[in-house]
């Protein structure tokens, strides 16, 4: 239908899940009203009346942030939970100099290497507070044409004085996405966002239905081995994810805008580490040994090269994913695990995808056991690396997601159905991004890198690509 749904409608219809895509500017306006929101929409007085609000992010256009406030929200006090350093810290000061309500906030980067991709808002209204965990960079590229996802939590309502207890976590949910949240603003150590920590003990959570998988950086050992990156959905998924009787030959569906540097062979890392993460189920530690997994126990989605030549933006896309030449050579293993971007189904074939999922799929690609949104792409510094005999996680970045488990949305829930028209009552439709069945590579597809020319064929602007 054409009719600008409002926003109410989109987050009715966005229930229970609330995980949604931004709009996207060239494709039928069908696919901007079917689980879709700008952050003008997120902002809006429809969402309540702003009392102050924390945008934890990677890159901040802190002018172009305060625009897509509506007016009467502008002179509220507003955090900027950044990780810029030297020159770049400089510039996004010069940036908030014009706006007296904006405090900033650099989180501490003490991992060489390290970033603060986290991408959260907080949103503290007159009649609740909202979380809202996302991929999408604060500059107004990546709010055009590109893929991103937002999860969008219920209003949590204020607890009056007397839930209120002195000690531990009151008005968490069963997922314990509360006492999470407030692990992970504590590990900043910062005191500005000891405020935010206030807020977030002051208001009920217990319609938080998703976990919180997040990243910080550091070597973290002990029980807090398990609390941060790939080793928190280990534990999530040991004890509260599938059977692992269940879940016997599914795949574990990635997808993601940037990878890093994964080894030599996929044995040590991807296949022999992380994968055994995400493989995880009640019952077993892992369902696959390393040398078992073959390219139907992991599927990969990342952008080809046609895929960002032909995408809206044409070759620019690709300033957004930064793969480059140096890991690409190093690692020709991971390609053969390499699908295109394909989603047809939600009308963003050619809106880049920036946005980061990963999931658990059946045979036929037609339910998944659990679905993640995260800003982690497929990188050690963003998910961890386990060191001294498997006893430490160490962690660069910054990271912060949202995991979907069905038994959390329906009582004895064991998957999401990924076909509409095959959902039922015990099985609900799950909004997945991309289309399934995934498509692979073709022999000829080359995965996308960033810093080599392309000058064969044209984009869809009709230029090539010569980089810096
Ligand atoms: O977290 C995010 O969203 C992003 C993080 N890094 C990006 C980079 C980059 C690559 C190497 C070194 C520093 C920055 C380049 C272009 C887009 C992104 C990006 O979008």
């Amino acid at each position: 239908e054409d009719h600008q749904a409002t926003f109410q409608e989109v987050m009715k219809e966005a229930s229970p899940f609330n995980f949604l895509l931004t709009k996207v500017t060239g494709i039928p306006a069908e696919f901007n009203n079917k689980l879709s929101v700008h952050i003008k929409d997120i902002l809006s007085v429809e969402m309540g009346e702003l009392v102050e609000s924390a945008q934890f992010n990677f890159m901040h256009d802190i002018p172009w942030l305060m625009e897509q406030y509506p007016a009467e929200h502008r002179s509220k006090p507003l955090l900027i939970v950044h990780g810029e350093e030297r020159q770049g810290k400089v510039t996004l000061h010069e940036g908030a100099q014009n706006f007296p309500n904006i405090t900033m906030c650099q989180a501490k980067l003490d991992m060489i290497y390290g970033t603060h991709h986290s991408k959260m808002m907080l949103l503290l209204y007159t009649n609740g507070l909202r979380v809202v965990i996302h991929t999408a960079n604060l500059i107004e590229q990546d709010w055009y044409q590109k893929t991103q996802g937002v999860w969008i939590s219920p209003l949590f309502p204020k607890l009056d004085k007397s839930q209120m207890s002195s000690d531990g976590i009151t008005g968490d949910s069963i997922t314990h996405f509360k006492k999470d949240l407030v692990e992970y603003l504590t590990m900043y150590k910062s005191f500005s966002l000891l405020r935010w920590k206030q807020h977030i003990l002051q208001h009920d959570f217990t319609s938080a239905k998703v976990f919180l998988v997040a990243s910080v950086p550091g070597r973290h050992t002990g029980e807090s081995k398990n609390k941060w990156g790939h080793m928190k959905v280990r534990k999530v998924l040991g004890k509260q994810g599938p059977q692992a009787s269940f879940v016997k030959n599914w795949s574990v569906a990635g997808q993601f805008s940037s990878v890093g540097s994964l080894g030599a062979d996929q044995s040590k890392y991807l296949c022999g580490e992380w994968l055994q993460s995400m493989l995880s189920a009640k019952g077993v530690g892992t369902l696959y040994a390393a040398k078992d997994v073959t390219i139907k126990t992991l599927k990969l989605i990342f952008p080809s090269k046609e895929n960002v030549r032909t995408s809206l933006e044409g070759y620019p896309a690709g300033a957004s994913i930064p793969y480059n030449i140096q890991n690409a050579r190093k690692q020709q293993y991971f390609h053969a695990f390499l699908h295109k971007w394909k989603a047809d189904k939600r009308g963003r074939s050619r809106a880049s995808p920036h946005i980061k999922t990963y999931a658990l799929l059946s045979p036929d690609s037609k339910n998944a056991a659990w679905f993640m949104v995260t800003s982690a792409n497929m990188s050690k510094a963003a998910w961890g690396t386990l060191e001294k005999n498997g006893n430490q996680l160490m962690i660069r970045s910054y990271e912060i997601g949202v995991m979907f488990l069905p038994e959390y949305f329906v009582d004895g829930g064991e998957q999401f159905s990924l076909v509409e028209d095959q959902s039922t009552e015990a099985t609900p439709y799950f909004p997945i991004p991309w289309d399934v069945p995934l498509e692979p590579y073709t022999k000829a597809d080359r995965p996308w890198v960033w810093d080599i020319p392309y000058t064969d064929k044209p984009d869809s602007h009709g230029n090539a690509w010569i980089p810096g």
